[in-house]
């Protein structure tokens, strides 16, 4: 594998919880604005960037969005909605199938798609399981996505290792961005007991509190995009939590 890949699983194997901050390029941000955000995310311990969003983000967005937050010297990687999100200026991309979506598009034609640009422009496939939780979100729209029960998190590990038989890597339990709930604590914590998928966790992480829940119960990785536009110093606690649980 890559060397993003092996940032991260040598940061796990060393006993480290990570923190990806999620930048959407979509969302209006000046060059200044953003690489004061990315200074101050790198500074608290954020481990990688994540670009991406579910609409309306132009391939020019993304490079320039990727051209600052590569100023930091840390990965950046796209975390594509659709091909549009991808550039070359990023590091890799998380090669996503949306394990859970109705839509033959976002199961394989999408990965179809963005083989070859992939190639193309040198970035680092991560091979990754993709599931959204709850409906309600820009991503659980787009993706026509089938809610997975709450109560029921031998359904998310029957897909985890599904994902893992299929050869994924990683494995992306998503409450939605901007969501008012996280992801049910025990999902991360069956998916971490029974397989040796990368488990990052997002959506609806807003106080050190869950995020610190969410590294306690499995997750390697946790991931926050709405609170780092809405309060930046919030977010850098976050980190805080992630880095040292306890
Ligand atoms: C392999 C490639 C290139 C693409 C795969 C494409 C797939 C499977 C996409 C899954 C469906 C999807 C729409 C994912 C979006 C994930 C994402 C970037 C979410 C970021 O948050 P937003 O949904 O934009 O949140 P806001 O509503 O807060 O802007
Ligand atoms: O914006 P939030 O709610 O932090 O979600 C982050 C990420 O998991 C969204 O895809
Ligand atoms: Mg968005």
């Amino acid at each position: 594998m890559g060397r993003v890949h092996e940032y991260i699983t040598g940061k796990i194997a060393r006993g480290e919880k990570l923190h990806f901050t999620l930048v959407d390029p979509d969302k209006p941000f000046t060059r200044e604005g953003l690489e004061k955000t990315a200074k101050l995310m790198a500074e608290a311990g954020t481990d990688a960037f994540l670009i991406g969003g579910s609409i309306g983000v132009t391939p020019e967005e993304a490079g320039e969005a990727a051209g600052v937050l590569k100023e930091t010297g840390l990965p950046v990687i796209v975390f594509p909605g659709n091909i549009n999100c991808l550039t070359p200026r990023a590091d890799a991309v998380l090669f996503m199938v949306l394990m859970n979506s109705n839509e033959p598009y976002y199961l394989m034609m999408a990965q179809v798609a963005a083989a070859p640009l992939v190639k193309k422009y040198g970035l680092e496939p991560l091979p990754t399981g993709y599931i959204v939780v709850y409906p309600d979100t820009a991503v659980s729209h787009m993706g026509r996505v089938q809610p997975i029960p709450v109560g029921k998190p031998e359904v998310v590990l029957a897909y985890a290792l599904a994902g893992e038989m299929m050869g994924f890597k990683y494995i992306y339990l998503e409450a939605g961005s901007g969501s008012q709930q996280t992801v049910p604590p025990s999902f991360p914590a069956i998916v971490k007991k029974y397989t040796g998928l990368v488990t990052i966790v997002g959506g609806g992480i807003r106080s050190p509190e869950q995020a610190r829940e969410m590294v306690k119960s499995g997750a390697d990785v946790i991931v926050t995009g709405t609170i780092v536009e809405k309060d930046p110093e919030l977010a850098v606690k976050i980190v805080k939590a992630v880095k040292s649980p306890q």
